[in-house]
């Protein structure tokens, strides 16, 4: 199976720290990718569920955090005294906190001074000038004092002209507090960032502006540029902005992501129309980001030519690959990481090839393994549950087999030991916790013991440690058998649509009309589908009557049109040509190839919801024929394919599903299209026939004397 002998997977070597190499089965992606990323180009990475979309950005997210220089960044907002309604956001580089803060602190001018403060100047600068031309000639007294005055006059007026064009040019009253004026730190990068948003999320991805906490704008509330909230975009500036599920974005913000892009800056206003935040707008804010979207492979419906347009690299990522030792060994790998990171017990080797025989399961083929590997990773720690689970009732009954703690004895001396060593005994209160971890119970006991103190508090040392090493043995980590796998598997919890198909079928089977031992039958054929889309087949009795009529017509029950028709149309080329050639007689008087004067009747019996697909036309097809020569089917097969006009079997999916729910209503035989055979996995306890033709099929198929 691989290409090292194991005994679990604590054996192999640990798996590498460098997120980038713990990605399996996306070489060419992630190569891809990186090289785009590297080059700052925009990339969309589409695929399934869980084959690794946003592992892969967060690998390049590490990667990128250590290559190259970069110069950490601060975004701060500022008040703007102008216009308050559109604060300053600036993008300052290096360590800039201790620097702008100071400096930036905006002056207020203070209030102009009032008229009688100006009096009461000029009069006290009379009264020290007269003080101080005591004694000076009175001929020259008038002229310095009408001097002094007009010149303390005018200083006055100077200083009331002042004040009034300064507290103008302030236009901020003297009751907003100074921390209010201060700028604010919005954003401190001090690596390259890697910033992820959900595309639906408007306001983590463009930013916004709060509303007022008060209620009205400064300086009664908050002052606008203390309200400003970065967006994704922004702080993803230098870095990687990483955007999934992009079938949710919205329209308007595709657009505000392609301005960006184009722009490599954006403005951020308030988002909410009834919010005060909607008045305010900042200036455009730096955001030059490398973009990476994900989604799934039908959501691109939902972008805008004009942003596809702009992204540069589309990656799709592969949901299988082949089932080679090499890749078996990803495989193996990617389970040594899943058990590490997250902390599980090791796994045994059988339990490791169990997962892979799943993985070529799901991957729908035997040739190959999925990559959907959320779902193995989903199963593995529900494996690690379950096997958690029975290492405690183990242990517990280990205990109870070596006489260590009798647990189910409410009279045993162990109790004794406990209840009268808890009164205050830190020892006793640990055997306590332990005990009831173990039995999963919590502990009571009313029994008194005879020994001494002493003495029971040497006993209960002995049992602790007995306990101590039981519990360090849960530590060793007892690995994941094969049989918690198939535990997990056999009930199903890993997936919505196999639970309900398993009740479907539990409640319903007995109820079926299949006879897999029945006689040779005109017009009755046994189908396969896949219940729920995934996980569990079923068998579908179909039937097919064919009556001569004056207006003909056809009659479909639980089966929708397309497959009908199809079917119809190709029995009545295909039967016309079995006939002609002579590989099939033309049975009885109501026999015929004709359908002008035919009624015909189709019914998928017992199957409540409606059927399509294409896999179902060789059946309905051949039940067709059977009913229009009056040939009877045999009826220990179950058959799935597609028939073309030539006559030739077409590949179908789900077709290891399909062989287990025949198997599982004892069928002998079932019958696959030739290039599905590839891809069986299973073929125990049933005959597989591939078919390449609807010759082969013939003799399988009816029953011709
Ligand atoms: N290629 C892979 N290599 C290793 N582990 C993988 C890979 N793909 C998926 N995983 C495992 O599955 C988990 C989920 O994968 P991730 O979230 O990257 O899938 P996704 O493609 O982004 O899925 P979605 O489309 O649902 O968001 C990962 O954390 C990892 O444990």
């Amino acid at each position: 199976m691989f290409s090292t002998k194991f005994t679990t997977t604590d054996d192999l070597p640990e798996p590498s720290p460098n997120l980038i190499n713990q990605v399996i089965g996306q070489d060419e992606a992630v190569e891809i990718v990186l090289n785009a990323v590297k080059n700052k180009r925009h990339a969309l990475l589409l695929g399934d569920p869980g084959v690794g979309k946003s592992m892969m950005v967060k690998a390049f997210g590490e990667l990128l955090e250590n290559s190259g220089h970069f110069t950490p960044y601060t975004i701060i907002s500022k008040p703007n005294l102008k216009n308050t309604e559109k604060p300053m956001v600036e993008l300052l580089e290096g360590n800039v906190i201790e620097r702008i803060m100071p400096e930036e602190k905006p002056k207020v001018m203070r209030q102009p001074p009032s008229m009688l403060t100006l009096v009461l100047i000029m009069l006290g600068f009379i009264l020290v000038t007269q003080f101080l031309l005591k004694g000076v000639p009175e001929t020259q007294m008038l002229g310095i004092v009408a001097t002094t005055t007009i010149v303390g006059t005018l200083i006055a007026f100077i200083i009331l002209f002042l004040a009034i064009f300064g507290a103008t040019k302030a236009s901020m009253p003297n009751s907003i507090s100074p921390a209010d004026l201060k700028p604010m730190v919005l954003y401190e990068c001090p690596k390259r960032p890697l910033v992820r948003a959900s595309a639906y999320n408007t306001t983590k991805l463009l930013g916004d502006i709060k509303h007022c906490p008060l209620g009205g704008k400064p300086p009664i509330g908050t002052p606008p540029h203390k309200r400003v909230i970065l967006g994704a975009i922004h702080e993803a500036h230098k870095g990687i902005l990483y955007v999934d599920e992009i079938k949710t974005m919205p329209l308007d913000v595709q657009d505000y992501i392609l301005t960006a892009i184009q722009d490599k800056k954006l403005a951020i206003s308030g988002r909410n129309p009834n919010s005060s935040g909607a008045s305010v707008e900042t200036n455009p804010i730096p955001c030059d980001f490398t973009l990476i979207m994900s989604g799934n492979m039908d959501d691109v419906s939902n972008l805008r030519a004009p942003l596809m347009d702009r992204i540069d690299y589309k990656v799709v990522l592969k949901n299988k690959m082949d089932n080679t030792t090499e890749n078996r060994d990803k495989l193996l790998q990617f389970i040594v990481q899943e058990i590490k990171n997250n902390n599980l017990n090791p796994m045994t080797y059988e339990a490791c090839c169990e997962l892979v025989k799943l993985a070529q399961l799901l991957s729908g083929s035997k040739n190959k393994l999925t990559l959907r590997l959320r779902r193995l990773s989903n199963i593995i720690k529900m494996a690690n549950d379950i096997a958690t689970g029975k290492e405690l009732s183990e242990s517990l009954n280990e205990f109870t087999k070596n006489g260590a703690l009798d647990l189910d004895d409410n009279e045993g001396e162990s109790d004794l030991i406990i209840e009268q060593l808890s009164q205050g005994d830190k020892e006793a209160g640990k055997l306590k916790n332990v005990v009831n971890k173990i039995t999963g119970k919590t502990y009571k006991s009313t029994k008194k013991s005879n020994k001494s103190v002493d003495e029971l508090r040497i006993e209960l040392k002995a049992r602790i440690s007995d306990l101590n090493a039981a519990e360090g043995k849960l530590k060793d980590k007892k690995p994941i058998e094969l049989a918690d796998v198939e535990r997990v598997l056999d009930t199903g919890i890993y997936s919505m649509q196999k639970q309900v198909a398993m009740d479907y079928l539990e409640n319903f089977k007995e109820y079926k009309n299949i006879h897999p031992n029945g006689e040779p039958t005109v017009g009755v054929i046994h189908g396969l589908a896949v219940l729920g889309g995934e996980g569990l087949g079923d068998v579908t009795r179909i039937i097919t009557k064919v009556l001569n009529a004056k207006n003909p017509k056809t009659s479909l029950l639980n089966i929708t049109g397309d497959i009908a028709k199809h079917s119809i149309t190709l029995a009545s080329a295909l039967s016309k040509k079995l006939v002609s050639d002579g590989t099939l007689p033309l049975k009885g008087k109501d026999g015929g190839t004709d359908l002008s004067e035919k009624e015909i009747y189709i019914q998928f019996s017992q199957s409540y919801s409606k059927i399509d697909g294409d896999s179902a036309t060789a059946a309905v097809c051949l039940s067709i024929i059977s009913s229009l020569l009056n040939i009877p089917i045999k009826q220990d097969f179950c058959i799935t394919g597609s028939l073309d006009l030539n006559g030739d079997m077409l590949a179908i999916g789900g077709v290891n599903e399909k062989i287990n729910a025949a198997k599982e209503y004892q069928f002998r035989r079932v019958i696959v299209p030739y290039s599905n055979y590839k891809d069986v996995i299973n073929i125990e306890g049933i005959e597989v026939i591939p078919v390449k033709t609807l010759d082969e099929l013939i003799p399988l198929v009816f029953d011709i004397q």
